[in-house]
């Protein structure tokens, strides 16, 4: 069952690559190679065709790959538009259907923008540089974007540490300066954001601070000059043309205060003590303005509380719509505006959940996806804000990425559900009518049995209603009993939900029940819910996951003898902390963990999380980081443990999991620690395939060895 592939190599390098057993059969760790994704839908403006990105894993080379793929809405099997040779993904037609753009970093062009010609079809991808990029009004003739005007300050050709690597120059405003800069290639650091989970290590400045403010710009359909329209020294975010083209609706900082004086504020603030009166007020930081599109003075729409996004014009260009905050623990709603000003009308009253994106559409509707607790839906507003919104298309899956016509008639969008990897859909825009237009995962389908959960909910603290799932394992038969393994997913600001997970199916596939809920302080079920938790990190939360392992544990076909936990981020702490607090798993598995909040805060390049959720930083509220980090009851855990870090993980860096093993190691409790090379937070997501499933293995051996005492 374990089915670890040995990766042999052939002569040249490459790995050659075992063949799996026909189905149907239990998931192997080969199949995951064989899953395909499918993203990015693009309705082409005469509703004809839906472009998207589709993606595969390249087993034998450790890497995935992307291409552009076309299908007919009327049906048909889809077609591949791009080269194999290269890296293809988000398709967008041009408003007059004459092109297909898509980002591709290729040889030969600039810039990662290239085209399909829909009018002179050649088979090769071009650039355009005289098809611009941007908001367009409904004739097309032009695009408004924003980019800086002035130039990216240029470190003096002379410069001493040219020839040093980057991240050991010294910065702009350092005191030491090597003794030689051809011995020195450590990493030399002054500024704050020196790291990031993405990107890496983040060089110094070699220059003073300079701000650079995004400016509007504006340029014709077949003319490669570009005219800037604003010159200020505020930044203008979300752009948007009006339909007629004759207006650019823009968010820019409420009182248009300089970028410089905004971040001075903001960074003067950031260094100041928590303060409960000042920083769980609303703010107002930025608004809504409206600048005739061949430049002038902005005039602003409305004064609004909160944070705007999202920006959309009424087809009709009376009207704009904003996704509006009004403050980080409130939820975010739909808002209507008229363009003359007045007060913001809410499209969604105090309906519980979520916008996550909005499209207005030419018919008049204003349409959006939302998160429901673990499923997600597409739905209509009600224009008048007076009747909750209708859902069109829903389902217990999981849609993404809507994208309309240009008449509004047709909707295509991703969806996934418990047992089926995504597939692109298209439907009528009012949810009538879906068809299925891809099925890239046929074969994979046919050959493994996929397992199913079970949704439930309970009632825990407070009454507070929690979604669950149980998941049977794979080959289950009524009578029997089957090990259970909780996931606790991470963020804490996340949720799982109704779409295919490689992490569940893979333990299923050994046999396992595998349970995951949605506690308190998950997203997708409004912000109450999502912030309950604050300043109480694993108290009730802790108690929503342990009520639901008292509700599994109860079923006769669950071995409540035989039970085990994992989860990362901030499941990672979860699981962690659980270990501390009961000895009733008998197995865990702690992936990209975090067991002490103090090093956690000076060591990640997110700390602003807990400054948030801990009213402070660590000085202003010590008790709350030290009484919620498991390090300080590690004197208790009993559980083996596997422990799974990435080398490069910048959010949740490797110390947490080395006090953990080494806390583990000197009180004889088993534990092993594994870690990743060229990784960082997302291994388990986005990695190198080779080590995902290398991971994916050694959760299925850790539970396997504990659970079923097989390895
Ligand atoms: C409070 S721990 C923060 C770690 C991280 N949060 C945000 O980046 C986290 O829990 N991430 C989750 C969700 O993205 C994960 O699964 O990695």
């Amino acid at each position: 069952l374990l089915g670890a592939q040995a990766v042999p190599r052939s002569a040249t390098g490459a790995a050659a690559v075992a063949p799996l057993p026909k189905g149907p059969r239990a998931m192997v760790l080969g199949d995951w190679y064989r899953v395909v994704n499918v993203s990015s839908p693009a309705v082409s403006p005469d509703g004809k065709r839906v472009a998207m990105t589709v993606t595969r894993a390249v087993e034998s080379e450790n890497r995935r790959h992307s291409e552009v793929w076309v299908v007919n809405t009327a049906g048909g099997e889809p077609q591949r538009w791009t080269a194999p040779s290269t890296e293809s993904s988000t398709p967008r037609w041009s408003p007059d259907g004459k092109y297909l753009f898509f980002a591709s970093t290729r040889a030969g062009g600039r810039g990662n923008t290239w085209a399909i010609r829909l009018d002179m079809p050649s088979g090769e991808a071009v650039q355009v540089p005289e098809y611009p990029t941007g908001s367009m009004p409904t004739d097309g003739s032009f695009a408004v974007f924003t980019d800086a005007a002035v130039p990216a300050p240029q470190v003096p050709s002379a410069d001493p540490f040219n020839t040093m690597p980057a991240m050991a120059r010294p910065p702009f405003d350092a005191i030491t300066r090597p003794a030689a800069a051809a011995r020195f290639d450590g990493r030399h650091v002054v500024d704050m954001n020196y790291k990031n989970n993405g990107t890496g290590f983040v060089p110094g400045r070699r220059v003073p601070r300079t701000w650079r403010p995004q400016q509007l710009f504006r340029q014709s359909v077949g003319d490669t000059s570009k005219k800037q329209i604003t010159s200020t020294a505020y930044s203008h975010r979300g752009a948007v043309v009006s339909p007629d083209g004759k207006w650019v609706a823009f968010i820019a900082d409420a009182r248009l205060r300089s970028d410089s004086v905004a971040d001075l504020e903001r960074d003067s603030l950031a260094r100041l003590p928590y303060d409960k009166v000042r920083d769980e007020a609303e703010r107002n930081d930025a608004d809504i303005y409206v600048i005739d599109a061949n430049g002038g003075t902005p005039r602003k729409v409305i004064d609004w509380m909160g944070a705007e996004s999202a920006l959309t014009w009424s087809p009709d260009g009376k009207s704009l719509a904003f996704i509006g905050r009004p403050v980080r623990t409130k939820s975010a709603r739909i808002y209507t505006v008229s363009v003359a000003g007045g007060a913001p009308r809410n499209l969604l009253g105090d309906w519980q959940y979520e916008p996550s994106d909005m499209d207005w559409l030419s018919t008049g509707a204003i349409q959006f996806t939302a998160d429901i607790g673990g499923r997600s839906a597409l739905l209509r507003a009600d224009l008048t804000g007076k009747t909750a919104p209708k859902e069109l298309v829903g389902g217990r899956r999981q849609l993404r990425g809507a994208s309309y016509d240009a008449a509004g008639k047709i909707v295509a969008y991703t969806a996934t559900s418990m047992t089926k990897p995504t597939e692109l859909f298209v439907a009528n825009a009012d949810g009538t009518g879906e068809r299925q237009l891809t099925s890239f995962n046929k074969d994979v389908n046919a050959d493994v049995v996929w397992s199913d959960a079970d949704r439930f909910t309970y009632k825990s603290v407070g009454n507070m209603e929690i979604e669950g799932w149980l998941m049977k394992p794979y080959g289950y038969e009524a009578g029997k009993k089957y090990p259970m393994v909780i996931y606790i997913h991470g963020g804490p600001h996340s949720a799982y939900g109704e779409g295919w997970f490689d992490e569940f199916q893979n333990l299923a596939a050994q046999g396992m029940f595998v349970l995951f809920t949605n506690p308190r302080g998950s997203s997708g079920y409004g912000a109450d819910f999502t912030y309950s938790t604050r300043g109480r990190w694993g108290m009730e939360d802790y108690d929503d996951l342990m009520k639901a392992v008292d509700i599994v544990a109860a079923r006769p076909d669950v071995d409540s003898t035989r039970m085990g936990a994992t989860g990362g981020s901030y499941g990672g702490f979860m699981t962690t902390w659980m270990a501390t607090k009961t000895t009733r798993f008998k197995a865990i598995q702690t992936d990209r963990t975090i067991t002490d909040w103090t090093y956690w805060y000076g060591a990640s390049d997110a700390q602003g999380l807990t400054e948030f959720e801990f009213y402070g930083k660590p000085w202003d509220n010590q008790a709350l980081y030290d009484t919620l980090s498991p390090i300080r009851y590690v004197n208790k855990v009993k559980t083996p443990m596997l422990i799974v870090q990435s080398e490069e993980d910048h959010r949740t860096p490797m110390g947490s999991a080395e006090i953990w093993f080494m806390s583990l190691k000197k009180q004889g409790v088993p534990v092993e620690l594994v870690r990743y090379p060229r990784s960082n937070h997302d291994l388990s997501r986005t990695g190198e395939p080779w080590l995902l499933v290398d991971r994916l293995g050694r959760l299925r051996q850790w539970f396997s060895h504990w659970l079923i005492g097989k390895n």
